[in-house]
This record gives structure tokens, C-alpha cells and sequence, in this order.
């Protein structure tokens, strides 16, 4: 997105095509007070002032496979790093559907292990606390150990969900890899974070 009319127009395209707040929230990544504000001057043009938020595209990245492997190249560096720290072995790669999932491929490739795939909850019933899926075409996380992939972190909530249903399956998640964190966080849900990206908001 090059700027914020972009930025609203979008959100009010993905609304009209039948999205609700968290879905757009997801897609545009960004939180759902951002797309509640973006929606919102749409209508009547600016009259709150905007949520502090930061809107990522790494589309630069994710039309490229040859970019994509040189950054899952990196992301597997690190979490080979911090696995060696806590002295841990991974064999399972679980990519977060949608964005995770090519970077996921890549990482379980370059290291020879086992590849599942997790559906993320569906925003629209986020509400309700469903919960997502791990996809059964793929492998089963049951006794691994268990790399987490995503393309970013926003609020948090979809690795937390992960996490949880990792540990629920009978494996243990050991790290968690992610081009862009916007949580800054060093770890989540008590699993180290790895990110090529951290963001910190200093006002
Ligand atoms: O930290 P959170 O607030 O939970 O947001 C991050 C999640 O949102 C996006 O997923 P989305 O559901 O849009 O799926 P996508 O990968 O298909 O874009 C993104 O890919 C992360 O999985």
C-alpha cells in the first residue's frame, strides 16, 4: 500500500466483497481498530485520529519464490540458532495457513524433517472462540517437536491459538518463525519468537 487512500479503499473493496473486521484486519495486516478507523473515514473522512498501528506488505517477498526461499533461508538460520541455545531438535515444520505455508514448505525442506499444515480459526467467528484446524493431508504434529511458521505477528492471537492446539495434539512447539513481528515479542505463549523483523513503537 502505497499510501492511507489506498489503504481505505481496499478495506472498503474487502468489505464489500463480504468481510468482516478481523478478516480485513488479517488480510491488510493491520489491527481491527485500524480497519474500524479506515472504514470509518471512508464514510466521513477523518474525524478521530488514527489507532497506532503499522500496515505490512511483503508482497515484494511473497511474488517471488526465489525471494521466498532466500528468506526462509533465513528464517531456518535462525531458528537453527535458537534451537542450538536451548539445546532442542525440531521434526515437524507446521506452516499457518494461508501466508506461512510456502515459507513452511521451504524451512521443513531445508531441514529434512516432516511438513503439516494448521487452518487458521476464521475471524468471522472469532467471537466465539473457535478454534483452527491441523489440515489432514499432511503430517501429524502428535509426539513432535514442532517449528511454527507465519508471515507475520499482529495481535498475536492466531500463534497463540496454534500454540495451544500444538500442545492439545500431544506435541511440543519449540520455535516460532516470522518475517515481521509487530509485537516485538521474545517469546509467545512461552515459545522463543525468531523474526527477521522486530517492530517497537517509540512514542
Ligand atoms: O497475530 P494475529 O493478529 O493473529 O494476525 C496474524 C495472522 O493474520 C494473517 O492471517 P490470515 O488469517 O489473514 O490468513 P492469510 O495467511 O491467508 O493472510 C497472518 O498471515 C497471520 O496468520
Amino acid at each position: 500500500m502505497k499510501n492511507i487512500e489506498e489503504l481505505i479503499q481496499k478495506a472498503v473493496e474487502l468489505q464489500s466483497n463480504g468481510l468482516v473486521t478481523g478478516q480485513i484486519a488479517n488480510e491488510l495486516n493491520v489491527s481491527r481498530d485500524t480497519v474500524t478507523w479506515l472504514l470509518m473515514r471512508s464514510k466521513r473522512g477523518a474525524e478521530a485520529p488514527a489507532p497506532k498501528d503499522i500496515s505490512v506488505n511483503w508482497s515484494a517477498i511473497g511474488k517471488s519464490s526465489f525471494r521466498l526461499r532466500y528468506i526462509s533461508q533465513a528464517l531456518c538460520d535462525m531458528v537453527l540458532e535458537s534451537l542450538d541455545k536451548s539445546d532442542q531438535r525440531a521434526d515437524m515444520v507446521v506452516g499457518i495457513g494461508l501466508s506461512g505455508v510456502p515459507m513452511a514448505t521451504m524451512i521443513a525442506e531445508e531441514l529434512g524433517v516432516e511438513f503439516s499444515i494448521f487452518h487458521g480459526y476464521d475471524s468471522q467467528k472469532e467471537r466465539n472462540k473457535n478454534t483452527g484446524i491441523f489440515s489432514r493431508n499432511f503430517g501429524h504434529v502428535k509426539g513432535k517437536n514442532c517449528i511454527i511458521v507465519d508471515d507475520v505477528v499482529s495481535s498475536g492471537s492466531t500463534i497463540t491459538d496454534v500454540i495451544e492446539q500444538t500442545k492439545k495434539s500431544g506435541s511440543n512447539p519449540v520455535a516460532i518463525a516470522v518475517i515481521i513481528d509487530k509485537k516485538n515479542s521474545e517469546t509467545i505463549s512461552g515459545v522463543p519468537v525468531n523474526s527477521l523483523i522486530k517492530l517497537a513503537r517509540v512514542d
